[in-house]
């Protein structure tokens, strides 16, 4: 990983990445039900990412719905994917106003930015508003995914590292990283510390999705597994520490 570096305002951060775009399944968000949001649980995530901020990291989350539903399972359940995918982007904004609002009683600023139009209840995403939060010092909580049906939440994730220059995206899921299989499946799944984003595509290694590490490796943005019910396991990645697969570009050519 890299080393503690000083950014272009030349304020010193203790982490080895300057801005972070936190990936979060909606699933990080439920307790023991299984379904939902629950606040200790929120809260925790909400006091690890003051954590990151304290510490001079700039933190964007991408947060996804799953915890309340998913297009393809309500295409599965013969209605319209489209629709469905609507309901799953609207399931995003109702997880990043729980993570506002346990940001905000913990005094870390935030501000959530849908792409998804639901203007009565947060504004919608512009680059332009969410890179002056950043340098506002606010968490940016991106809602909505990409806005659009047929996409998920990790290739929000990644399309919005790149459009806001971080240098990592980190994704906090259920699992401790990147394995040979799902290891929820496979016991005898073993894990990596290090993969390039080729070997993840060409192995099928379905932690991310596809088209998420394909906008990952053209636009060189490392990604980090890891898990995110681990308590200050997200405060441990963050600063080059934990227990987590580190996804980079591979610059040998294609054989
Ligand atoms: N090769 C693999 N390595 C690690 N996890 C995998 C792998 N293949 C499938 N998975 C599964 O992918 C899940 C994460 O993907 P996904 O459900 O899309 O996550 P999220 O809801 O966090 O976005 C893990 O919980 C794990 O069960
Ligand atoms: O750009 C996007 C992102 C998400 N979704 C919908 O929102 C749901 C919830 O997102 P995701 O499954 O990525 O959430 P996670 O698994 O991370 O909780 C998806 O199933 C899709 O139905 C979508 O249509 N477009």
């Amino acid at each position: 990983m890299p080393h503690p570096r000083q950014d272009e305002t030349h304020m010193t951060t203790e982490l080895p990445w300057r801005r972070i775009l936190l990936k979060l399944s909606g699933e990080a968000l439920t307790g023991n039900a299984g379904f939902g949001i629950d606040a200790e649980v929120t809260g925790r995530i909400a006091d690890e990412i003051g954590d990151v901020v304290a510490r001079g990291g700039q933190v964007g989350v991408v947060v996804g719905g799953g915890n309340f539903v998913r297009g393809s399972q309500i295409a599965a359940s013969g209605l319209d994917r489209v629709s469905g995918d609507h309901m799953g982007m609207l399931a995003t904004v109702m997880n990043a106003l729980a993570l506002s609002a346990a940001l905000a009683v913990r005094d870390v600023p935030s501000r959530v930015l849908s792409a998804l139009a639901v203007p009565a209840v947060c504004e919608t995403f512009t680059q332009r508003a969410a890179l002056a939060s950043f340098e506002a010092g606010q968490v940016v909580l991106f809602a909505g995914g990409t806005g659009n049906p047929y996409f998920t939440t990790d290739t929000g994730a990644v399309l919005r590292a790149v459009e806001m220059g971080c240098d990592v995206v980190m994704k906090g899921t259920q699992v401790d990283g990147v394995y040979s299989a799902d290891p929820k499946t496979d016991p005898s799944a073993t894990r990596y510390d290090h993969l390039t984003h080729r070997e993840v595509l060409a192995n099928g290694l379905s932690v991310m999705d596809a088209t998420a590490i394909a906008l990952a490796r053209d636009n060189r943005i490392p990604v980090i597994v890891f898990s995110i019910g681990e308590p200050g396991e997200f405060v441990a990645v963050a600063s080059g520490n934990g227990r987590a697969t580190l996804v980079t570009v591979d610059d040998a050519p294609a054989a």
